[in-house]
C-alpha cells in the first residue's frame, strides 16, 4: 500500500452506488486526505486485493475471501429486500431447463456470479456448466442458454425486447430464503486502518453522510441517471427506492447465509467473520 499522497477509495462505477458517492466527491475527500477512484466491481475487488486502493466498495464476495485483510465500514452497503432490478438472469430457455444447461456469466462481478451458483445449486437443484465472458448479452447468448448481467449493463439490457425470460437474483434469493441480500460492502484494508485511521474515519463520515442527503432528495440522482444512462424519472426514482444502502443486524444476517452457503459449495474456503472498522 501505498503511504505518501492522498489515499484512494474505490467507487463502483454503475447507479447502484451512487447514493454512497454522490456527495462523497473529490472535492469533499481532498481535504480529508483522500481521492476517489471509479472502477466496475472486479476491477475494485483486484485493486483493493493487491493494495493500489486502501479501501472501497468492493463485491460482498470479495469481502469475504480476503476477510482476515479486511475491515467493513459500519452502516454501508447496496443490497436489496427481494428484487433488485440490476443482476438478471437472461435466459432463452425456462429455468427448469437452463439449471442443467450452459450459462455465461459476466466478468464485471464477484457476488452476483456466486448468488447464481448458489441459487442454481441449492434452491434449483440444478448443475449446469458456467462460463465467463465479457457483458455483452447477444454474444453471451450465442455462447449459452443464458446470460448473466450487473449493474447498468443489467438494466440496459432489460430495456430492450429480445424476447427473453428475466430472472431478477435478488427476487430468487429472497424467496429461498426470505432474507435480503447485500452485493456491495464498504471495506478497509487492515493495514490502511492502522495507518491512516482519521483519514478513513473521514471517508466514512462523508459516505455516511453522502447516503442520508441522497436518499432525503433523490431528484439530482435521478436527474442525473436520465442524463447519463437513459429511462425515465419514475424508472430510477423507483430503482433508487428499491436498493438498500444500509448494514443493519437483517442484511448481516442475510449475508451471513449467502457466505455460509458458499462455504458448502467450496466457493469460499471457510466461512468470514464479519468485523466492522471501529
Ligand atoms: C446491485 C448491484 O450490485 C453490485 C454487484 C456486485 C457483484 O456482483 O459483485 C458488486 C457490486 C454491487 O454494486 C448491481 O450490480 O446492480
Amino acid at each position: 500500500m501505498r503511504s505518501d499522497g492522498p489515499l484512494s477509495v474505490g467507487r463502483i462505477d454503475y447507479a447502484n452506488a451512487w447514493p454512497l458517492f454522490h456527495y462523497a466527491t473529490d472535492d469533499v475527500l481532498a481535504p480529508h486526505g483522500a481521492h476517489i477512484v471509479s472502477r466496475i466491481p472486479a476491477q475494485l475487488n483486484r485493486a483493493l486485493m493487491n493494495g493500489e486502493l486502501a479501501m472501497s466498495a468492493v463485491s460482498s464476495f470479495a469481502y469475504a475471501y480476503h476477510a482476515d485483510q479486511y475491515l467493513l465500514l459500519p452502516d454501508l452497503s447496496v443490497s436489496s429486500e427481494g428484487t433488485v432490478y440490476s443482476i438478471l438472469l437472461f435466459s432463452k430457455k425456462p429455468l427448469d431447463e437452463v439449471r442443467n444447461g450452459r450459462i455465461a456469466l459476466t466478468n464485471t462481478s464477484a457476488t452476483s456470479v456466486n448468488l447464481l451458483k448458489i441459487l442454481m445449486s441449492c434452491y434449483l437443484e440444478g448443475n449446469p456448466s458456467y462460463e465467463t465472458m465479457e457483458p455483452d448479452l447477444d454474444l453471451m447468448l450465442e455462447h449459452a442458454d443464458a446470460a448473466l448481467l450487473i449493474g447498468d449493463t443489467a438494466i440496459h439490457a432489460s430495456w430492450l425486447d429480445k424476447g427473453l425470460q428475466v430472472f431478477d437474483l435478488g427476487e430468487m434469493w429472497h424467496r429461498f430464503t426470505g432474507l435480503g441480500m447485500t452485493y456491495a460492502v464498504v471495506a478497509v484494508r487492515k493495514d490502511a486502518a492502522a495507518a491512516h485511521h482519521d483519514v478513513i474515519a473521514s471517508v466514512h463520515r462523508a459516505m455516511i453522510d453522502s447516503k442520508h442527503k441522497s436518499l432525503s432528495d433523490l431528484s439530482p440522482l435521478v436527474t442525473q441517471a436520465c442524463k447519463q444512462l437513459g429511462g425515465t424519472p419514475d424508472y430510477w426514482d423507483h430503482y433508487f427506492r428499491t436498493l438498500k444502502y444500509d448494514f443493519g443486524q437483517r442484511k448481516q444476517e442475510g449475508l451471513r447465509l449467502y457466505f455460509c452457503y458458499a462455504a458448502q459449495l467450496g466457493l469460499l474456503e471457510r466461512e468470514p467473520e464479519i468485523a466492522f472498522f471501529a
